[in-house]
Formats: C-alpha cells, sequence, structure tokens
C-alpha cells in the first residue's frame, strides 16, 4: 500500500493566496496601481527602482518630466501588469499543474511548481519592476502592433525633438495601446480569476477529497493497525501453534523411533511367528493327515458305537434283570448272613465252647545262656499242632496223672483245641482266636483268658509290645478287628455301639482302670446282677467308656496301663499279682432285617498262678498268693461244675468267677490261653498249668444264646 502525503506536504492555503490578494500587494508594494499613488510617488523613483530622467528646472523641463513619469508609468503600468499577467499566468498554470498533479497523485509537485510560480512572478515584478517597464515601453515602441500601430509606426518614425505634439501623439495612442492591451490584460485577467476560482473550488474539493482521503487513511491506518494486532496476535498464535506442532513433531518423532523399534521387534516377533506357524502348518497337515485317519476311524467307531449302543440297551435289559436278581441275592445274603452266624456258632460249638489253646514262648535273654547257649527247648516236645509232650527224666509218676497220655519214661502229652510253638506269631495267635471275636459281634458273650504261671508268657499273649505292630497282642487286634468288622457289617446293614471298660482284682478287691485313684478314692466296686433271673453282671461305679475308634481304645489302653504302674512300686509284681479284665460291650441294630445283637468280650490277663509250697512266700506275697491261687481254682471249680452241669455253680467265691459269670456259665463262648514257660525249672508249674488247661478243656460248657438286645 503506497502511503499517502502527510497534510503538511499539501500546499498551504496562505501559500496559495488568491491571485487578487497577491496583486493588491503588489499594488501596494508599487504603489503605482491606483492614480493617486503615482502621482504622489511620482518624485520617488527610488522607491520603485525606475530609473526617471533627472528633471530639468523650468516647465518645459518640468512637463516633459511629467510626461516621462507618464510614459514610465503607463510603461509601468504595462510591465506591472504584464508581470502581474505573467504572474497570474504562470500561477495559473501552476495552479492548472498541481490540479492536475493533485489528480494524478502527486501533491508535493503542485506546491512546489505554485511556489516557484509565486515566486517567479513576485521576483520578476520586486526585483526589477522599471527596468521591465523601460524594457517594455521601449519594447512597446519597438515591436508592439494592435489597435495602435500605425500610430507605433508613425511613433516609430524619429520625431524630431521639437515636435512634441507628434511625440505626445505618439504618446497618446501609446496610452490607447496600453489601455488597450490594459483591458485585454484586465480581460485575461479576470478570465484567469475565474480560473482560479474554479481551480480553488476544485482545490476544495481536492482538499474534501484529500480530507476523505485522509479520514479513509486514518481509517485504514486503524484497520491496518487493527489488522497489524491482529497479524501479530495471528504470527504469535502461529508462532505459539508453531511451537506446539515442534513440540508435537518431536513426540511423534519419539514416537516414530520406538515405532520403528517396535516395528523391528514386531518384524522379528513375525519372522518367528512365521517360522513357528510354518511349523504349526507342518503340525496341521500332519494333523489333518492324522486328523483324516481319526475320522475314519471315527465313522468306524460310530458304526462300533452303535453295534455298542445296542448292547449297552441289551446290557441295560440284563442289568435291570441283575438289578432284581442282586435284590433277591441280598435277601438271600441276608437270610445266608444269618445262616453264617448259625454255623458259624454250631461250628464253635461243635469246637466246644470252651476252648484251650496253649502258647509255648521262647527262651528270652539269659535263659538262653543258661540253656547252654541253645533256644532249643528240651522238656517239651511238639508232636501235632494240637498235642505237646512234657517229659521229664524219672518223673515216672508224672504219666500217672489222671487224664493224661504218655510214652512213659516221664513223656506226658497234653492235647488242646491248639498248640502254639514259640515260633507262632502274634498274627498267627490272633487268626485263631479271630473267630470267637465275630462271635461277639454277632451276640455272644465272648470271655478268652490267659492262664499259666508268672513269666510264661500271659501279658505278652494278652497285651503284646504296643510299641510295634508286629507284635501287638490280642486286645489290640480284636479292638481293630472289631471296627473293622463293624464296617462290613454295615454294608449288611448292621449299626454297633460300643463300650469298654477295664478293671483289675487285686487281693480280692477291684478298681478302675480308666480312673486315678484319685478319682475313685471313695467309690466302691461291687459286682451285681443285672437281672436276678439271669446271669448278667455289672460293677458299681465302674466308668463305661463309648468308645467311636480303634484310636480311643488304645488311649484306653495306654491309660490302664499308667493306673497299673501308679498303683505299684514294682509294676511288674503288682501286674503278676492282679486279674486285669478288659471288657466291650458291643451293641449292635440291622436296620433291613431289624435284628438285634448285644455281645460282651472279655479279655482277661490273669495272675500268675503259683505253687504255695514252690514260691516260698510269707507275709503279704504270701496272702497274695493265696488270693490268686483260690481265685484260680475257684475258677477250676466253676468250670469243673459247669462241665459236670451241677445244680450250683460257685461263681460267687472269687470276684474273678462272679464277674465272668455269664462269661463262663452256658450263654459264652470262652477260650483259656494257656501259657507255658520254656525254662526246665519251670517245669512243675508247666505241668501244673498243663494239668489246669486239661481239666478245662475235657469241660462242655454248653450251648452258647445268642443275646438279643432288650
Ligand atoms: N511268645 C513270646 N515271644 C517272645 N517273648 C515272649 C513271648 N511270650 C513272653 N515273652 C517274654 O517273656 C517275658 C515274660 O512274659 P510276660 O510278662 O508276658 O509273662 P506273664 O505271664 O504275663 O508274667 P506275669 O504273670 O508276671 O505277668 C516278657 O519279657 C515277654 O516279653
Amino acid at each position: 500500500m503506497s502511503k499517502l502525503p502527510s497534510s503538511r506536504h499539501l500546499p498551504q492555503p496562505s501559500r496559495l493566496r488568491p491571485p487578487g490578494s497577491a496583486m493588491k500587494r503588489l499594488g501596494s508594494d508599487s504603489a503605482i496601481t491606483s492614480p493617486e499613488k503615482r502621482s504622489r510617488h511620482s518624485g520617488d523613483a527610488d522607491d520603485t527602482g525606475i530609473m526617471s530622467r533627472p528633471q530639468h528646472p523650468g516647465g518645459t523641463r518640468g512637463g516633459r518630466g511629467s510626461l516621462s513619469r507618464s510614459v514610465s508609468m503607463a510603461n509601468l503600468n504595462s510591465g506591472v501588469t504584464r508581470n502581474r499577467g505573467m504572474a497570474k499566468r504562470n500561477m495559473a498554470n501552476s495552479r492548472i499543474g498541481a490540479s492536475t498533479l493533485n489528480l494524478t497523485g502527486r501533491p508535493s509537485n503542485i506546491t512546489a511548481a505554485s511556489a516557484n510560480l509565486v515566486r517567479q512572478g513576485a521576483g520578476a515584478v520586486s526585483r526589477r519592476p522599471g527596468a521591465n517597464i523601460t524594457n517594455r515601453v521601449n519594447n512597446t515602441q519597438d515591436t508592439d502592433t494592435g489597435p495602435g500601430g500605425d500610430a507605433v509606426t508613425k511613433a516609430k518614425k524619429k520625431r524630431a525633438p521639437w515636435d512634441l505634439k507628434g511625440r505626445l501623439q505618439d504618446m497618446e495612442e501609446l496610452v490607447k495601446c496600453s489601455t488597450v492591451e490594459r483591458e485585454n490584460l484586465l480581460a485575461k485577467f479576470n478570465d484567469y480569476d475565474s480560473r482560479i476560482q474554479s481551480l480553488e473550488e476544485e482545490k476544495q474539493n481536492l482538499n474534501q477529497n484529500l480530507q476523505q482521503s485522509h479520514s479513509t487513511t486514518q481509517a485504514n491506518q486503524e484497520q491496518i493497525d487493527a489488522l497489524t494486532a491482529k497479524l501479530n496476535e495471528e504470527v504469535r498464535q502461529r508462532s505459539n501453534e508453531r511451537q506446539e506442532l515442534e513440540r508435537n513433531i518431536e513426540e511423534l518423532q519419539s514416537k516414530k523411533s520406538s515405532l520403528e523399534r517396535r516395528i523391528k521387534m514386531l518384524e522379528a516377533d513375525l519372522s518367528s511367528r512365521e517360522d513357528e506357524l510354518a511349523g504349526l502348518k507342518a503340525t496341521v497337515s500332519n494333523l489333518t493327515s492324522v486328523s483324516s485317519g481319526l475320522e475314519a476311524q471315527l465313522s468306524s467307531t460310530k458304526l462300533l458305537l452303535n453295534d455298542r449302543n445296542k448292547r449297552v440297551a441289551d446290557l441295560e435289559a440284563e442289568t435291570s434283570t441283575q438289578a432284581s436278581t442282586i435284590t433277591i441275592l441280598e435277601k438271600k445274603l441276608l437270610e445266608g448272613e444269618t445262616f453264617r452266624r448259625k454255623l458259624h456258632n454250631q461250628v464253635l460249638e461243635l469246637k466246644g465252647n470252651i476252648r484251650v489253646f496253649c502258647r509255648v514262648r521262647p527262651l528270652i535273654g539269659e535263659e538262653i545262656k543258661n540253656n547252654g547257649d541253645s533256644s532249643d527247648i528240651h522238656h517239651i516236645n511238639f508232636l501235632d499242632e494240637r498235642t505237646l509232650e512234657l517229659c521229664k527224666g524219672g518223673d515216672v509218676n508224672s504219666s500217672t496223672m489222671s487224664g493224661l497220655k504218655g510214652r512213659g519214661n516221664g513223656h506226658l502229652e497234653f492235647t488242646y483245641d491248639k498248640v502254639f510253638t514259640p515260633c507262632a506269631t502274634q498274627t498267627e495267635v490272633f487268626e485263631e482266636i479271630s473267630q470267637l471275636v465275630q462271635s461277639a459281634l454277632d451276640g455272644y458273650n465272648v470271655c478268652v483268658f490267659a492262664y499259666g504261671q508268672t513269666g510264661s508268657g500271659k501279658t505278652f499273649t494278652m497285651e503284646g509290645c504296643p510299641d510295634s505292630e508286629e507284635l501287638e497282642g490280642v486286645i489290640t487286634r480284636t479292638v481293630r478287628h472289631v471296627f473293622t468288622s463293624m464296617k462290613e457289617l454295615k454294608d449288611k446293614g448292621w449299626t454297633y455301639t460300643v463300650e469298654a471298660s477295664f478293671l483289675e482284682i487285686y487281693n480280692e478287691t477291684i478298681r478302675d482302670l480308666l480312673v486315678s485313684s484319685k478319682e475313685a478314692k471313695n467309690l466302691t466296686y461291687d459286682i451285681k446282677l443285672v437281672d436276678n433271673k439271669k446271669n448278667d453282671t455289672y460293677v458299681t461305679n465302674l466308668k463305661i467308656v463309648p468308645v467311636l475308634d480303634e484310636t480311643q481304645v488304645h488311649q484306653l489302653l495306654r491309660m490302664a496301663q499308667q493306673q497299673r504302674a501308679v498303683a505299684a512300686t514294682n509294676m511288674n509284681e503288682h501286674s503278676s499279682r492282679s486279674h486285669s479284665v478288659f471288657r466291650l460291650k458291643l451293641v449292635g441294630e440291622n436296620c433291613r432285617t431289624s435284628e438285634s445283637c448285644e455281645g460282651t468280650l472279655n479279655l482277661v490277663d490273669l495272675a500268675g498262678s503259683e505253687r504255695l509250697k514252690e514260691s516260698g512266700s510269707e507275709g503279704a506275697r504270701l496272702t497274695e498268693t493265696q488270693n490268686i491261687n483260690r481265685s484260680l481254682s475257684n475258677l477250676g471249680n466253676v468250670i469243673m461244675a459247669l462241665a459236670q452241669k451241677q445244680g450250683h455253680i460257685p461263681y460267687r467265691n472269687s470276684k474273678l468267677t462272679h464277674l465272668l459269670q455269664n462269661s463262663l456259665g452256658g450263654n459264652s463262648k470262652t477260650l483259656m490261653f494257656v501259657n507255658v514257660s520254656p525254662v526246665d525249672l519251670c517245669y512243675s508249674e508247666t505241668l501244673n498249668s498243663l494239668r489246669f488247661a486239661t481239666k478245662v478243656n475235657q469241660c462242655h460248657i454248653g450251648t452258647a444264646i445268642k443275646q438279643v438286645k432288650k
């Protein structure tokens, strides 16, 4: 956008004075425009600068002087007018030029041109007005043509100095010409004036235009400023945006680089995946071939499946038939179970309701040394599973004992239901009595007791070594067998409750082994009949513990052992001198058959038998021995009475027989272990025990009766 000139460059109205005013000033300065002034300044040629001739003294001279002055004035007027006309023309020209230039948008040139013209015009007048007038007069005289051309031509003819008239005529003609010229000039002046006025108007218009342009320029400037500010703001925003964009570019570049890295990784991954894919494709092709094979197999399998489904349908039909058969068979099984129990009982009856097992323990420890470092037992021969032979050189009389067979020479044979050699294991021993345990579950009273001299192996047989499973005794194995059988019988509808008690009889006094001596301090334990008509007995105040599993029973056994240890200063002696009775009461119910049963299992470790003569006991020991022998002898008597079916069975003669009344009578199955020591020195006690066992073995107690729960 081109910058418009400021107002100060435009021509100032004061400088462009109207021609009238310039002329006025010119007139006033030169003092020649008005006749008054001309007359007033007629002698002041110096003021005007016109070279006037020196006046001659006298009138003529004065006349000539005034004429010259008139001519000079006319010339002057003419020159001034001409000069002023030139000036005006110049000014008009300059104004025209200025307006033209102004119209073309270059007013500065106008101002300069008009100023120059004014200066030139003014200068032309002001510098040498007199000279100009003179020249003009002279020139006019020489060249002017016009209305007075002839007169001038005539005037050109040099008049004689005396021809004043002619000269006056010339002058008059000249004045006339000047007047005409002046009028012409005035017309021109007026013409110029009107032109100036029009130019003034034009100038005013131009000024208005200029002002409008100025205001437009200002508006434009404001707009420009606003636009500039906007532009700056825009530039700032663009700069911010650019910075933002640069940051974005940086971020994008970093992202790009990270993406490039990721692309590389992905490319690597892709290539590995491609490899994997290739492998998978190979696998897929393999699998496809396998699949086609499998499909073929599947179709054949489907065919097979159809056949099988058919077969399944057949089998289901068969199964339903079999299910009904199973129901029938289960019924038969239950009947069979009942029958088995009967048969089992009959077998035991055939075996005898009281049976005797003989067990000879091995030599142990010092006994082997004393036996010449040999475990061979010299005085006992095992003839078969049920017979052993006792022999001692010189003891011929023994063979004559009643009921005993022998080969003579001190050889005595003893036959029992079973003879266990020293090599017999605890397991083998228990297998033989497990059927009795089964009888207890079937609802019979069972009594297993161990009889024998001290140290013959009674406790080993009944309790065993609790720390070794292999050496577990009858009690532990019985408990396990009971709970195992209970589980098996559960499938046949039987559920059982088990109660345990454990007591000892020492010097004919009952002691509860399942309570501490502190707890049992003020308690008395008496044996009483449950029902006077029957032989069921119970012990008052005795602790009966319901047991749910084998572990619980083992805890009771350990507690009983501790009680026996606390009760004695010498445990072995105390335990040897008392009878211990472990009792399990088994109550069963069958929900299917509505059967019920109640059996009692007594496991008795008797006190060691001892012959008074041979023991040489005295004092308390003697009393103990007497009590033991009395109870053991009474046990024999009861058994004998039962065998002889006597009317009175002396159960009450000892606590032991009284307690075991129901388990020894006709309503029970009894098994007696006769434990034998292998030591030679124990021969007499062994013989005594074997004789006692023989007596028992010869007894037929009667038929055991199944106990039905009341
Ligand atoms: N069959 C056997 N095998 C190995 N050792 C046995 C056997 N029987 C008994 N014994 C051992 O013989 C020793 C005496 O046995 P045990 O204490 O059982 O005799 P006991 O008849 O109970 O004596 P007591 O009447 O004094 O109680 C024990 O050390 C025992 O371990």
